[in-house]
């Protein structure tokens, strides 16, 4: 199953590809002495089954599930297939969810199914339910990556690259190893599951918070004690962490048009209004280069810094250097740890993310783009309503945009907007995590935030007036939605241990 790539560059050739052509490594079950505790016995199934679990992570990033693209849904259907046929090989209860359709690229696509397991329905234990995400960031060749993003590729220092390595498949497959390993060693799961996987998270979690709200208090969720979603990072590389709060994310999109077709820019630049150059003009006043957005009253509802949290701060173990690793490079904006993470965490920031109809392919084409849909998000903090927003960027884009005196057309629209969410970390939800981190890892875990945005984990916590818990696999420098991405081995197969620790954990302390 694991293949030493021949015939390309020398940085290549110290890479092994992990393609899913074959089957995938026999399952082993040790020999384990009786009087192991069931988390020895884990533990040491899970190291025995590391080739298995690789093969198997490979499979999955072949399935190119990317929600964003029209023509990739075919894909994200069949990954969210292959976890139901998975599921049922296990015995799970499966249901599906359809939630209707949803028009991308002119085109009426069906959402893709929400994935519903149950494992286990013993009303004298706890019943927890975990979510994650089967769908991916879109990826590329041509964007910079150094392998193909759906082959899955282990390097000389063991990590894993490929598209949704790291975000959410290798932890939504790792619950499922949980389940298997239970199976292979004859231990009793220690808690109900109820299994979440969703298709759209990367792009609205389109359907989800509907369905979730009006299950509340239906079969699928109505006994669930708490909630558990492993889809975020550690704050650096070394450190196991616990996320309790994300910020939302409001996510606009600004179309530009006047020209009836593309022109010709020697025959019609100066004497036409360019939608390109107004979409610029616009984007121009949106945000200052030392990253402050420039929208009046954008900053007015952010919560102000309590002493406690300021303390918080100092007792992590973070250091700009963890960001410079993480983006391969020294550009950061600020001069102290807490500063920066107080901008990722607790202040809103504004990301410029591309722009659809543009000129964008190599060499120097001399057009006039007719029309160009501008993409821009706001990453929100705690108080930040998405209607006032959305009101108040809307305002200011229309006003910017007013003043250039352009005989263009504007139209701003919010694609999808979720509110940031902040947990209570004293809940048996956290210290069960706490230990489990503490039994695989042999240190005490941050209790940290993430910029990142999981909209569903508010409605988890509202809906079901229950405890979340952000439990995280992967590392800082994984590079989810970049070129690259990749999750450690020590990361992914530690994850496995930790989920399955963590759930045993809850056993003992709930
Ligand atoms: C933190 C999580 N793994 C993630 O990547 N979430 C996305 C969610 C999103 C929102 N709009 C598009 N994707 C993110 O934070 O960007
Ligand atoms: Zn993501
Ligand atoms: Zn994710």
């Amino acid at each position: 199953m694991l293949s030493f790539l021949s015939s390309c560059s020398p940085k290549q050739q110290r890479k092994a590809a992990t393609k899913p052509t074959t089957a995938p490594s026999p399952l082993i079950t040790p020999k384990l002495d009786p009087n192991m505790s069931a988390f020895d016995k884990i533990f040491e199934y899970v190291d025995a089954n590391e080739k298995y679990y690789i093969d198997r992570l490979a499979e999955v990033v072949a399935i190119p599930s990317v929600s964003a693209e029209a023509a990739r849904r075919p894909d994200v259907v069949r990954m969210g297939e292959w976890l139901v046929k998975e599921l049922k090989a296990l015995g799970a209860t499966v249901n599906v969810h359809h939630p209707g359709k949803q028009t991308i690229e002119g085109q009426q696509l069906d959402l893709p199914p929400i994935v519903l397991g149950t494992y286990g329905t013993d009303p004298a234990k706890k019943t927890i339910c975990v979510y994650g995400h089967y769908d991916v960031q879109p990826a590329a060749r041509e964007d910079g990556w150094d392998t193909d993003p759906w082959t899955l590729v282990e390097d000389a220092k063991g990590r894993l690259i490929g598209r949704g390595s790291t975000d959410d498949k290798g932890p939504v497959i790792s619950w499922l190893w949980v389940i298997a390993a239970h199976q292979k060693l004859g231990l009793d799961m220690p808690v109900n599951l109820k299994m979440c996987f969703e298709g759209m998270e990367e792009s609205g979690s389109e359907g989800l918070d509907e369905f979730i709200i009006a299950e509340a208090k239906g079969d699928f969720f109505k006994d669930v004690d708490a909630v558990c979603i492993s889809d975020s990072y550690w704050l650096g590389t070394k450190k196991p962490c616990l996320t309790y709060g994300l910020r939302g994310v409001s996510y606009f999109m600004v179309e530009v048009s006047g020209p009836g077709k593309d022109l010709h820019s020697g025959v019609f630049g100066g004497i036409v209004h360019e939608p390109m150059s107004d979409l610029f003009a616009v984007f121009s006043k949106l945000v200052s280069a030392d990253g402050k957005i420039l929208i009046p009253g954008i900053y007015d509802d952010v919560a102000p810094v309590t002493d406690a949290e300021d303390k918080m701060y100092g007792t992590l173990d973070f250091s700009l250097n963890d960001i410079h690793e993480a983006v391969d490079s020294k550009v950061t904006i600020h001069k102290t740890e807490k500063e920066a993470l107080m901008a990722r965490w607790r202040y809103p920031s504004l990301s410029i993310h591309g722009i659809e109809g543009a000129f964008s392919s190599p060499g120097s084409k001399t057009v006039i783009p007719a029309k160009v849909i501008g993409k821009f998000s706001i990453r929100s903090v705690p108080n930040m309503e998405p209607a006032k927003i959305s009101e108040l960027v809307k305002t200011f884009v229309n006003a910017e945009f007013k003043k250039i005196g352009s005989k263009n057309t504007l139209s701003i629209d919010c694609g999808h907007a979720g509110k940031a969410w902040v947990a209570d970390t004293n809940h048996y939800n956290y210290v069960a995590a706490e230990k489990a981190v503490e039994r695989v890892f042999k240190v005490k875990p941050d209790f940290i935030r993430e910029g990142g945005s999981i909209p569903v984990t508010l409605t988890f916590q509202d809906a079901l007036q229950t405890n979340v818990l952000l439990l995280p696999m992967g590392r800082s420098d994984d590079g989810a939605h970049s070129t690259g991405e990749k999750i450690d081995k020590e990361n992914y197969i530690g994850g496995i241990k930790l989920l399955a620790a963590y759930l045993h954990e809850i056993a003992l302390v709930a």
